[in-house]
């Protein structure tokens, strides 16, 4: 991540999207041959957030790149197009203007709004000319137990509608049964009924028992043509760790090796305060380098993330902590 040398904390313009990852054919050999030190693992996780950390202006530069990784996010059953609307004009402006003024940054946006398919044409006609994508959970989210054609038909009705990217949720019922071939042949067709929407596979990590699970199903889902991976939905009894997060990220890092392509990470649910972002962004900068720090390969799903990094910012621009309530999201 570049740094700011003089106080100012301008963040570069970025793109939203990577490269296609075309998949490859399904390799069940290294599929099987996965194995996860979940002690290690652990013992990683648990020991990064005491030794690295990020003070001051580069805080609030390291702030501001979260925002523009930031899948800006409502997933709840009172959705309104009212609280869409407003929340895209969050995701337009998140940061209130006289804070990015005193900051020196010109301006800045989230990485994209994500909203149920009912919601995909008011949000896209919201952001009209911001250059923000909408992104739509879709496939049965958040269970996935809708059937199979059902499933491509909602892809289809939210890439009409214009969603550019599609948050898909796996059967976990394949990766708990082992059935690398069922789930690497549903995440295929996904990705197909996607077109040129950029596909993010949610793997639900919080129900799929085991951290091999979590590895090899991150690398079925990334032969199979991920443009993404994401740990969660939000409404698994847990979401987003950083152990889930390390063995994900270090999927990543192994497709790229063996097959060239870069696959971003999402991880979601449950990620609400700005320490907790700063500690994924260490993450990513130390297992997979600066390019996993933009929002074409990494991206925050959150819901009142965004909320607790305006207030930081606020402290940082004036000394003070606003209470929560004057940063809203919607
Ligand atoms: O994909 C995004 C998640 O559903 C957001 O979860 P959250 O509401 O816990 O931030």
């Amino acid at each position: 991540m570049k740094e700011p040398k003089n106080g100012r904390s301008a963040p570069a313009p970025v793109a939203p999207h990577a490269e296609r990852n075309p998949g490859c054919p399904l390799d069940l050999g290294w599929v099987e041959d996965v194995r996860v030190n979940r002690s290690a693992i652990e013992r990683r996780t648990a020991t990064l957030p005491g030794r690295r950390t990020v003070k001051q202006e580069w805080q609030a530069a390291w702030l501001l790149r979260a925002i523009q990784c930031m899948d800006l996010t409502t997933l709840s059953g009172d959705d309104t197009p009212g609280t869409v609307q407003r929340l895209c004009g969050k995701a337009r402006q998140p940061v209130r203007a006289d804070l990015l003024e005193a900051l020196g940054v010109p301006g800045i946006h989230v990485g994209a709004v994500c909203v149920y398919h009912t919601f995909v044409a008011t949000a896209v006609e919201a952001l009209r000319g911001s250059g923000i994508p909408v992104a739509a959970v879709s496939t049965g989210f958040p269970a996935g137990l809708n059937p199979h054609p059902l499933k491509l038909r909602e892809i289809s009705a939210s890439v009409a509608d214009g969603a550019a990217e599609i948050d898909i949720v796996i059967s976990r019922q394949h990766a708990l049964n082992g059935d690398w071939q069922a789930l690497y042949d549903e995440v295929r067709d996904f990705r197909e009924a996607c077109g040129d929407a950029h596909m993010k596979t949610i793997l639900a990590t919080g129900e799929l028992g085991t951290l091999r699970n979590v590895a090899k199903a991150s690398l079925v889902c990334m032969m199979a043509g991920a443009d993404f991976i994401k740990t969660s939905t939000g409404k698994e009894t847990a979401n987003a760790t950083l152990p889930v997060s390390l063995v994900m990220v270090r999927a990543i890092r192994e497709y790229h090796e063996r097959i060239g392509y870069n696959v971003g990470f999402k991880p979601a649910g449950g990620i609400k305060t700005a320490k907790q972002s700063l500690d994924w962004l260490i993450l990513m900068k130390e297992e997979l380098g600066d390019d996993w720090l933009r929002p074409d390969l990494f991206r925050f799903g959150a819901s009142s993330l965004l909320g607790d990094i305006e207030r930081q910012l606020e402290h940082f621009v004036t000394g003070q902590y606003s209470a929560s309530f004057r940063h809203p999201m919607a």
